[in-house]
């Protein structure tokens, strides 16, 4: 069997390594600089993902050419360097099968991971995984529940069995569309959610922000074909619910942030920021109502103060649910 690649040295890739590496496969995680990929190799340990010791069938390489001819990659660096990533990259790696792990859209172009492997990496079937599910937990080995999509149903029905664990459950669908578009989104409303709680509106409008925003989520997906179901399950209701009610994540973090009128650290990746800009152009461009998305791009691009967009939102016209 051979050697299971993964691209983008972060949180997120770390706990997908550890995960795979405890059912026995070997993993190489590739970090983009060698400084980086030398601290891990040195603590065993990856930074961004403190306190999970890597086992030993976990290699770190800044080398793409070691997960070059690895049948199976996974993409787990951020929306916004995917593109370059493979565009520099995509060429070296054979896989049959990339797996996009990373949840956001495209700013420079509007697109999704699965259109951006499609393009730099023609050869190989490209799937999603997403869902509900912190890096902490997955490297802890905590019980968690993920989507995998892939337009194969074979490809999609093999890398199912592949990255399921016995604490690692893989649900499997073809609609990569909706899979990709419901991580993106939850992101977004996560810096809503976030502001609520931050500006002190309460748990009450909270669950309003996310009823509204699933049905924001839900509108432009179905504008790109995605099917309903896929959004209520786990890669669309099932993240947004956990993104948008946990501190750990680092989206609704930085939401309670702006709300707060804090600091946030430039250096923690924050996709829903990006996603907010890139889904609003299209929203504008296409006529899609996204009041709850167009009020996170306006305020994180300071061109609405929080209580701005809030009054704007809240006195929209009243109409049925
Ligand atoms: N951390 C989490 O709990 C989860 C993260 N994800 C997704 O996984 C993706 C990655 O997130 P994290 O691992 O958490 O991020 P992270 O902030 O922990 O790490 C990002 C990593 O990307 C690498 N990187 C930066 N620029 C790069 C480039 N130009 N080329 C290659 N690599 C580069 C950096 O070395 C850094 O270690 C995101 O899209 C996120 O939404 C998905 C589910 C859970
Ligand atoms: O995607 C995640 C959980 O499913 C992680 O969320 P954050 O990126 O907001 O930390």
């Amino acid at each position: 069997m051979s050697v299971i690649g993964i691209a983008g040295a972060g949180a997120f890739g770390t706990a997908m390594g550890v995960v795979l590496a405890q059912t026995g496969r070997e993993v190489a995680i590739w970090a983009h600089e060698e400084t980086f990929a030398e601290e891990i190799r040195q603590r065993n340990e990856n930074a961004r993902l403190p306190g999970v010791k890597l086992p030993e069938n976990v290699a770190i390489t800044s080398d793409i050419d070691d997960i070059g001819r690895s049948e199976l990659v996974l993409l787990t660096t951020p929306m916004q360097v995917l593109a370059g990533m493979l565009q520099t990259h995509g060429g070296r790696l054979s896989a049959r099968a990339m797996v996009a792990c990373c949840k956001g859209v495209d700013l420079a172009t509007g697109r999704g991971p699965v259109a951006i492997i499609a393009e730099n990496c023609p050869a190989t079937v490209p799937a999603v995984l997403t869902g509900p599910s912190f890096a902490a937990d997955i490297a802890r080995g905590l019980p968690t529940a993920l989507t995998l999509a892939c337009a194969d149903p074979g490809v999609g029905a093999a890398l199912q069995e592949q990255l399921s664990t016995p604490t690692l459950r893989l649900y499997r669908t073809t609609d990569t569309v909706g899979a990709e578009l419901g991580g993106a989104l939850k992101n977004v409303m996560a810096i809503a959610a976030g502001i609520v709680i931050g500006t002190g509106l309460g748990e009450s409008a909270r669950a309003a922000l996310i009823t509204r925003g699933f049905a924001e989520m839900q509108r432009f997906a179905r504008a790109y074909g995605a099917e309903p179901e896929t959004l209520a399950g786990l890669s669309g209701f099932g993240d947004l619910v956990l993104t948008c009610t946990s501190t750990q994540s680092r989206n609704f973090s930085f939401g309670v942030a702006l709300g707060k009128a804090q600091y946030f650290d430039p250096e923690v990746t924050v996709e829903g920021a990006a996603t907010a800009r890139a889904v609003a152009a299209i929203a504008t461009a296409r006529g899609i109502d996204m009041p709850v998305t167009q009020s996170v791009a306006h305020v994180i691009d300071g061109r609405r103060s929080i209580s701005e967009a809030v009054k704007i939102l809240l006195s929209r016209p009243l109409k049925e649910e």
